[in-house]
């Protein structure tokens, strides 16, 4: 196993990511947030945008999981070749890249674009929302599957916490490929449960570090008790 992946074993990765239009949508803003996470104790950083990557792999010690969303309907996690090569050059020492088997803005299919990732030295994290997109990803030879995009597809429910039940699926199948949680991991008890599940590691976005997210969940507490 490559010694960057080897590293995240039985840890938390903090996604930080703001979203267009929100007031954190800043790559300075999102550097120190990731400072701050790496200080708790974050063993990677998962990213988004070419600036936000470049900005956080200059601020962090940890490695950088980097993906480029663009779009909402569809593939919009790394939709193409050209943004996959553009995250490795912006500073992401993982691609992060949709692995679902829809349309890609290029053409290319999954295992097309991460053969070409591998063909440059890239390590690929694949996106999936379906026990088939990781059987395809696994297949594809992707370093590391992940259950981002679970619920988000049309293939598995909404799950309100972390989807145990795919993550369980996809770890029995494929135990020699490190599985990652990520979606909806809201709680510390959530992220232990994941990796009691199996999970190689797992990843928490909005529960570190969305605080307009955060903040509804206790308002809305309030206002429905
Ligand atoms: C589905 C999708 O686009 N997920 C994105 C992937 O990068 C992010 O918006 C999520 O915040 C991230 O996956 C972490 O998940 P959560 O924020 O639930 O902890």
């Amino acid at each position: 196993m490559h010694p960057i992946i080897e590293g995240l074993r039985g840890k938390l990765i903090v996604s930080v990511q703001a979203y267009p239009g929100e007031p954190m949508r800043n790559p300075e803003t999102m550097a120190q947030i990731a400072r701050a996470a790496e200080i708790g104790g974050a063993a990677a950083i998962r990213c988004q945008g070419l600036s936000d990557i470049a900005a956080i792999k200059g601020r962090v010690e940890v490695p950088v999981i980097g993906l480029w969303k663009e779009g909402h309907e569809g593939v919009y996690i790394t939709p193409s070749l050209r943004h996959a090569k553009a995250c490795r050059m912006a500073g992401a020492d993982v691609v992060a890249i949709d692995a679902t088997s829809r349309p890609r803005l290029d053409g290319l299919s999954f295992a097309e674009t991460t053969a070409a990732m591998h063909a440059e030295g890239a390590l690929v994290m694949a996106d999936c929302g379906s026990y088939e997109d990781a059987k395809n990803a696994y297949d594809a030879g992707a370093d590391i599957l992940s259950t981002t995009l679970a619920g988000y597809t049309g293939d598995r429910p909404l799950t309100e916490g972390p989807d145990l039940e795919l993550l369980a699926e996809v770890v029995a199948a494929f135990p020699d490929r490190p599985v990652i949680c990520e979606g909806r991991v809201h709680t510390p008890a959530d992220a232990a449960a994941a990796l009691d599940a199996g999970a190689f590691a797992v990843i928490v976005g909005t529960a570190i570090t969305h605080p307009t997210r955060i903040t509804t969940w206790f308002t809305k507490a309030i206002e429905n008790r």
